[in-house]
């Protein structure tokens, strides 16, 4: 997908073959084998991945996935789309992404510390303030980001909090990191609303994931007047075209289960073609595809999750008129406010909830600008805009140090 991505791009770009070539891999991937111990006194071995895409404009960044899932394929891919995530955004990094296949629920708390810092302890190597700084991502949170910067400051005797971002607040975290991935797709969505003149108070929103991404994004967007009407997560969907009373889901989701909010539930499959306004894709990727789109109602699709739309899906979507706001812009508020944390971090000097919230607010609508200037410029849709800048800013980087 990322590498049909880039050549649809490549088309609009007066950029050179082996710079395009370049991109379209990743520079390196470390797999490693490492050794946790379970409660029960056996030891299981994981295999985790930490892939770096491109570093011409800087130090690699790009969260860390624990789901049984996770392939080397689908971190390569992950890291690409930081690479230009970053590059669209217009932050000093390159892009890289982290996983291991597990599934974490399984877990006990005590299991995924040592899971946790075992991944840290062997991927230490590649990573660093200066090198590549990780981050949260699906099934990843706060504490374990906690964990893993501890582990890292005990190898190398330096206290180093700028090398993750995601951690909680009082072991240098930054405010406003939390909400920030939601917040931030809250905020383009915002703007395309006011492109394609759609009203945000009773527009009506289904949302697929409620987990960091999704559930930020509802209650922001139910704040601005939304309805949201439906939301899923890995255990099932619940609708109302009345609108859910988000508190209560949130209650239900808090309590254990989604789905005890009550009977107004519908097949998972089905939240993505309902006929809404809005449509939050917030959980994995592939999700829209050939079969699917055709059918697919909403006006707006903001992809808060990465690479949820296939490139046959986008093409089917685009010649429906759906306004489809690319993961690389949509979902970018995350990264940036990590890379705000990590820049409070380096400095010292530590931001209040508003002033965060305020530099995203910008950083997201002149992002969303550029692109939109971009994709009326060349005649082209968000995602080969958001790539159009992302490809020519590394292209530029490289070309400035010298390896194209
Ligand atoms: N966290 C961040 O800062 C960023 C995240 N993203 C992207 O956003 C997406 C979501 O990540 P994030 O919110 O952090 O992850 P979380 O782990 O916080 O939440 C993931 C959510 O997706 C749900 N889910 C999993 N499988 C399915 C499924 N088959 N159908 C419906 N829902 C499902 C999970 O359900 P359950 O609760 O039942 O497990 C959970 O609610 C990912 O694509 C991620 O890469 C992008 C940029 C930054
Ligand atoms: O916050 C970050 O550094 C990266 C988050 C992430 O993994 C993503 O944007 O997909």
């Amino acid at each position: 997908m990322v590498q049909e991505q880039i050549e649809r791009a490549a088309e609009h770009l007066g950029i050179p073959r082996n710079a395009v070539e370049i991109m379209k891999r990743p520079k390196q991937a470390l797999i490693v084998h490492f050794p946790v111990r379970m409660d029960d006194g056996t030891i299981r071995v994981f295999e985790g991945y930490r892939v770096q895409h491109n570093d011409a404009i800087g130090p690699t960044k790009g969260g860390i996935r624990f789901h049984p899932g996770v392939t080397l394929d689908e971190v390569k891919a992950l890291s690409m789309w930081m690479t230009f995530k970053c590059g669209v955004a217009g932050l000093p990094y390159g892009g890289a992404k982290g996983g291991v296949a597990v599934d974490p629920h399984s877990l006990s708390e005590g299991e995924l510390e040592r899971l946790s810092r075992g991944y840290m302890e062997a991927v230490a190597q590649v990573v660093g303030p200066d090198k590549d700084i990780p981050a949260p991502d699906v099934y990843t949170n706060p504490q374990v980001m906690g964990w893993m910067m501890d582990t890292f400051s005990r190898l190398h005797g330096t206290f180093t909090p700028g090398v993750i971002t995601g951690k909680p607040v009082v072991i240098g975290g930054s405010l406003g990191r939390s909400d920030a991935t939601g917040r931030g797709c809250v905020t383009a969505i915002a703007e395309a609303a006011k492109d394609i003149g759609l009203q945000l108070q009773g527009a009506s929103v289904a949302v697929q994931g409620f987990g960091n991404a999704g559930r930020t994004a509802a209650k922001l967007l139910a704040n601005l007047g939304c309805k949201v009407v439906a939301v899923s997560d890995s255990k099932g969907a619940l609708y109302d075209p009345s609108g859910l009373d988000l508190p209560r889901v949130i209650r239900a989701k808090e309590a254990g289960n989604l789905l005890d909010y009550g009977p107004q539930r519908i097949d998972s499959s089905e939240l993505l073609e309902l006929d809404v306004d809005i449509l939050i894709p917030a959980a994995l990727e592939g999700v829209i595809t050939g079969a699917n789109a055709p059918r697919i109602k909403a006006r707006i699709v903001a992809e808060a999750a990465n690479g949820p739309t296939t490139p046959e899906a986008d093409r089917i979507l685009h010649d429906q008129g759906i306004m489809v706001i690319p993961d690389i812009l949509a979902n970018s508020g995350g990264v940036t406010v990590s890379y705000f944390e990590w820049v409070q971090n380096l400095t010292n000097d530590y931001w209040s909830e508003d002033e965060v919230n305020q530099r995203l607010q910008r950083a997201m609508v002149k992002a969303y600008r550029h692109v939109r200037q971009t994709a009326d410029q060349h005649q082209v849709d968000l995602r080969t805009a958001a790539f159009m800048i992302a490809m020519q800013r590394v292209y530029e980087a490289m070309k400035a140090r010298g390896w194209v």
